[in-house]
């Protein structure tokens, strides 16, 4: 949080999802990216897969670009083949966790008490949660876009949130690698939603995600209770990306 005059306002943060994309040879991505992030005016986070993270914290060192993982267990250790805790992507170097994004609610049946659980673990790690949350078409469609994210922002935060460091992504399901984007008039009553009923208000920090783009990012990230993005194929390109976020700086520009 900063204090602008009087006015209390969050630092922006553009979060780039590799999702199941990157191998090691992805890395000179960090290097483009290291000069953009330096003179940015949002914070800059990376969640590469759990192959490379460890490698991308190296290749961040000294540039401010955080690195995050895109998921972790809820439990510290023990025998869950596969898995990765939250300890553990600490401790390569880590800052972030993607918790409850869609696809793994989808494809891995994670239920918002499963989202809550990894949230604890990774507070408990040391690890700031970025908790997804979103709708799918069919709920939208059905006047319940709101309904069904309350319910899971309810179920996914941990009970003592209100003093807890974590961030909030909405991404509506169907705007997803699809091209499709949430207009800014349904973002904006989205987030303002979210705020409403977060614990802390006025410093938990709301990304939006789906689709942004470098042609839309300006616009979305102008809105008022938008605190920055979740970025998913866009973050591929360390210039498309690095368009995203040059275009917080340019958020109070006038557009033309
Ligand atoms: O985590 C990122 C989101 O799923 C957005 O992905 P996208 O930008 O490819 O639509």
């Amino acid at each position: 949080m900063a204090d602008r005059g009087g006015w209390m306002s969050r630092r922006k943060l553009i979060a780039g999802n590799w999702k199941m994309n990157g191998l090691s040879g992805a890395l000179g991505y960090f290097s483009e990216l290291a000069p953009v992030a330096a003179g940015a005016s949002a914070d800059v986070l990376v969640c590469p897969p759990a192959t490379l993270i460890h490698a991308a914290v190296q290749a961040c060192a000294g540039t401010g670009i955080r690195v995050g993982g895109q998921d972790c267990h809820a439990q510290d250790h023990g025998a869950y083949t596969g898995d990765i805790s939250a300890a553990m992507l600490r401790d390569c170097g880590a800052t972030h966790v993607i918790l409850g994004h869609s696809e793994r609610r989808a494809a891995h049946g994670e239920t918002d008490g499963d989202v809550r659980a990894k949230a604890v673990a990774a507070l408990a790690a040391g690890l700031v949660p970025v908790i997804c949350v979103g709708e799918t078409l069919a709920e939208r469609e059905a006047g319940r876009a709101v309904e069904v994210v309350a319910r899971q922002l309810a179920g996914s935060l941990p009970e003592n949130s209100a003093i807890l460091d974590l961030v909030i992504a909405y991404e509506p399901v169907w705007a997803i690698g699809t091209g499709r984007t949430a207009s800014a008039a349904d973002v904006a009553a989205m987030h303002a939603a979210i705020r409403e009923r977060l614990p802390d208000p006025l410093t938990t920090c709301i990304l939006y995600g789906g689709s942004v783009k470098p042609g839309n990012a300006r616009e979305l990230l102008s809105l008022a209770d938008v605190d920055g993005a979740l970025v998913g194929g866009a973050s591929l390109d360390a210039a498309d990306f690095s368009a995203i976020i040059e275009a917080v700086s340019l958020e109070n520009e006038p557009l033309r």
